[in-house]
């Protein structure tokens, strides 16, 4: 069936909820010249299935042009040939404060993508951080308020959670992913209030939302602990990577397939805005994969 390569954004975007802010982003991204699926690296990657490279260009464009309607900031760093997954550009650090954690890619095939990030990062004025440890970047380290929720099972490992949390010195929150359809935390947990909101007039604390079947017990006890105001997203939802998200605080760009989720949002007073990124869904990425969030020092953050 062919999916409609549409985005649908109200026109004028309605202004936010009582309660909800729109925070000005900044994001990297990379347009996939070079998509394909040669290799197999996750469960969702078929070689032998043909892909579009000018389609999946195509829904990239349409996401990088609604980021910047919405005013935010996109950054690109160049495609290498070869490298068909560098367009997941949120595997390629986790950013906060002006410091980049260069990431350690799992696989051969993607390890050339490391130094290419980092040498981005270093030409745009950002302190780089190399790792020790196996990690994949913001797939797999969310920033929640000032903690750091971090993903393990799949790809980043263990060590990586404490090296994460000495490069920024804050609080770490290990999370063990236990289905391998969702191996990047990122594919289970969608950060909808990226900064606490009690200073900016929103709800007292950053919310989420997340997939309780992505996680072994021991996680789902914390998540419950720590964010009893989340959105439990059902599994079918979960399955078109619903959850693979951004937010800025009240637009939160998702999967047109994702329908509960997305009326879940609006119930809470978010602004759900739906793109469709099927071609990309071919690599096992979707939205949140193909944005990663700049974050410079606190003070430079301006409200949208
Ligand atoms: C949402 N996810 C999973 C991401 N953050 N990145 C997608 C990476 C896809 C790539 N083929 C891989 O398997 O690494």
């Amino acid at each position: 069936m062919s999916t409609p390569e549409t985005v649908t954004v109200p026109s004028p975007i309605p202004e936010p909820a009582e309660g909800r802010t729109a925070h000005h982003r900044r994001y990297l991204m990379c347009r996939p010249e070079h998509f394909t699926v040669s290799y197999k690296i996750n469960p969702w990657m078929e070689p032998a299935k043909p892909t579009d490279t000018a389609k999946a260009v195509a829904q990239w464009q349409m996401l990088h042009d609604l980021y910047l309607e919405l005013g935010h900031e996109v950054e690109l760093i160049d495609p290498l040939e070869g490298f068909p997954d560098m367009v997941y550009t949120a595997n390629g650090g986790f950013v906060i404060d002006g410091r980049a954690y260069v990431p350690k890619f799992r696989f051969v095939e993607r390890a050339g993508e490391a130094p290419a990030f980092a040498d981005w990062f270093r030409a745009g004025g950002f302190d780089t951080v190399e790792p020790e440890e196996v990690n994949e970047g913001e797939g797999d380290f969310l920033l929640v308020g000032d903690t750091i929720l971090a993903g393990t099972g799949f790809r980043s490992t263990g060590d990586s959670h404490r090296e994460v949390g000495e490069v920024f010195g804050r609080e770490v929150v290990s999370l063990n992913l236990i289905d391998p359809r969702f191996y990047h935390l990122d594919t289970a947990i969608s950060v909808l209030d990226p900064v606490e909101g009690a200073a900016n007039g929103g709800p007292e604390r950053a919310n989420i939302a997340y997939l309780p079947g992505a996680f072994d017990d021991a996680s789902r006890a914390i998540l419950e602990e720590r964010f009893p105001d989340a959105i439990l997203v059902a599994d079918a939802d979960g399955a078109v990577f619903g959850l693979n998200s951004a937010s800025d605080g009240y637009n939160v760009i998702i999967s047109p397939r994702a329908t509960g989720f997305e009326k879940q949002l609006r119930e809470r007073g978010y602004n759900p805005i739906t793109v469709d990124l099927s071609e990309l869904l071919l690599g096992g990425g979707g939205i949140k994969c193909c944005t990663l969030e700049l974050r410079a020092a606190r003070d430079s953050e301006v409200d949208a």
